[in-house]
């Protein structure tokens, strides 16, 4: 099994902080201290485990608590962040050019599994993007590569463009490629050489088929078993060649997890792919994330993780449900929604996500233009303390006087205090569990306009999550009240 003994290593190193309330300074040096020893044995980089090492460390101290996870999830959710970020955060897809052909050149040692790669890939495309690639066989140098390629492309169904062993590779390449372009072809796979170990004339041939091909991609295929070698290869071939990719292969074997950990960090180039078997269809996205949790063997416990914390994000929106039921919610509250909200990215897609509203009509074309929240912003900072938290006092010379301080024009004011009064209204009745009048309301109050629009979303958006909550809340309160 891939990264049997990291996994198990980094596992014991985080367990002696489990049951801890509070993790002293000598508790953490020993568990980075076992971090460190369990990732150089599993033959990550020397340099990216002092890196890694020293982050998770800082981290780890200035870690403020966080209510509700213990100091041993704590730190397995910052390793688990680093991890994925020496991985490369998220996945990177195959280079794809403007017009056809996609040209993706395939380099690496022999039996790396370059030419297995390069049919997993073409067979990919084909499945799944209905793709017509063409595979060039320019591995001159053993004629058994060349039967290979024939052979998975007989098996995936894909036209292999070959010249025997006789010809120059480059020429080779250079009839290939017109032959794609003759039968418009969309992708096309070029399976070069490979040699047991980097050497000056296969990198010269390497560089003149670059030269000519002007790929879209250079896939680099690394053997995950073959650890820092795999790392070094993958050095040595991109100072020559400026690789844009790297596959690796062979993570169904029993690989310690160093080239996985170490390539992205010491090369800069992204993992793309994993080949996890023999067969065609064995080849994978390579997702950093789901890698480390993977590599943590803490599935479970990280879904815990991100549960509690959710819950601790629930508490803090259960505090606001208080005060939409008790009508007091204010200025200040709204602001704080909108800078929250703000944070977590594009108004629309948010909308999207709240059960119902996907296709609600009222909310079709109202995307949220972020110089409105500004606008709405600016006239919530001019406002006084005591017109934010009772803003029944908002009358006509007040108003005034916010408008001039916002540089935004009175009606717009008066709108945005119209519609916050229905918003407070609405949201109290729905906090109150009734749902029936909301529709209505939003329509009547204009909801689906420019600014209650958005009021309007941001109030869905923090209501949905709380509803069901709620509900569960008041039942237990009525409960006890008999
Ligand atoms: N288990 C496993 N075997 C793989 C994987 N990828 C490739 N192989 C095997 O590794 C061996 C070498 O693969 P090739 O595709 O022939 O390697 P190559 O880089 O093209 O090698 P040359 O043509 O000799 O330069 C083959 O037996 C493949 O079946 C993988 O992800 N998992």
């Amino acid at each position: 099994m891939a990264f049997e003994g990291l996994t198990e290593r980094l596992q014991n190193a985080m367990k002696r902080l489990r049951g801890k309330g509070k993790v002293s300074e000598s508790d953490l040096r020993d568990t980075m201290r076992e971090i460190r020893l369990a990732l150089l044995e599993a033959d990550v980089n020397f340099d990216v485990v002092k890196d890694f090492v020293k982050t998770v460390r800082e981290r780890a101290a200035g870690a403020k608590v966080l209510e509700g996870l213990n100091p041993a999830q704590q730190i397995v959710k910052i390793v688990d962040e680093e991890l994925t970020k020496t991985m490369g955060e998220t996945a990177t897809p195959l280079n794809k050019s403007t017009k056809i052909p996609t040209i993706i050149m395939m380099v690496g040692l022999q039996g790396a599994g370059k030419t297995t790669t390069a049919g997993k890939l073409a067979n990919r495309l084909k499945t799944e993007d209905k793709a017509r690639p063409l595979m060039i066989a320019a591995d001159v140098y053993r004629p058994a590569a060349i039967d290979q390629l024939v052979t998975v492309g007989k098996q995936i169904d894909v036209p292999v463009f070959e010249m025997g062993t006789d010809t120059d590779p480059v020429e080779i390449v250079r009839q290939g490629l017109a032959k794609a372009e003759e039968d418009h072809n969309d992708y096309v796979f070029i399976d070069t050489a490979g040699r047991l170990q980097i050497d000056e004339q296969l990198m010269d041939e390497l560089a003149r088929i670059k030269e000519l091909a002007h790929p879209d991609e250079i896939m680099l295929v690394v053997d995950a078993m073959t650890g820092q070698n795999a790392v070094a290869t993958a050095e040595g071939f991109n100072d020559k060649l400026d690789v844009t990719g790297v596959s690796l292969t062979k993570l169904d074997g029993d690989t310690r997890g160093g080239a996985a950990l170490s390539i992205r960090a010491v090369t800069g180039k992204p993992i793309k792919f994993v080949g996890e078997g023999e067969k065609m269809s064995d080849l994978d996205v390579f997702h950093p994330d789901r890698m480390a949790s993977r590599i943590l063997g803490m599935g479970d416990m990280l879904s815990l993780i991100e549960k509690t914390q959710k819950e601790v994000d629930e508490k803090q929106a259960q505090e606001l449900t208080e005060k939409m039921r008790e009508n007091t919610f204010d200025f200040n509250d709204f602001l704080d929604q909108m800078e929250q909200i703000q944070k977590m990215g594009p108004m629309d897609q948010l909308v999207k996500m709240i059960p119902g509203m996907a296709n609600n009509p009222a909310l079709a074309n109202a995307s949220m233009d972020p110089k409105d929240m500004d606008h709405i912003k600016a006239a919530i900072y001019s406002m006084t303390e005591q017109e934010r938290t009772d803003p029944d006092v908002l009358n006509p010379s007040r108003r005034r006087r916010i408008a001039a301080g916002s540089g935004r024009p009175i009606q717009e004011i008066n709108r945005m205090i119209k519609q916050f009064n229905q918003m407070k209204k609405m949201m109290s009745q729905v906090s109150k569990g009734n749902f029936s009048g909301m529709e209505g309301l939003m329509n009547q109050s204009g909801m689906g306009g420019a600014l209650g629009g958005k009021m309007g979303q941001m109030a869905m958006k923090s209501m949905s999550r709380r509803m069901k909550k709620n509900k569960k809340r008041r039942s237990k309160l009525r409960r006890r009240r008999k």
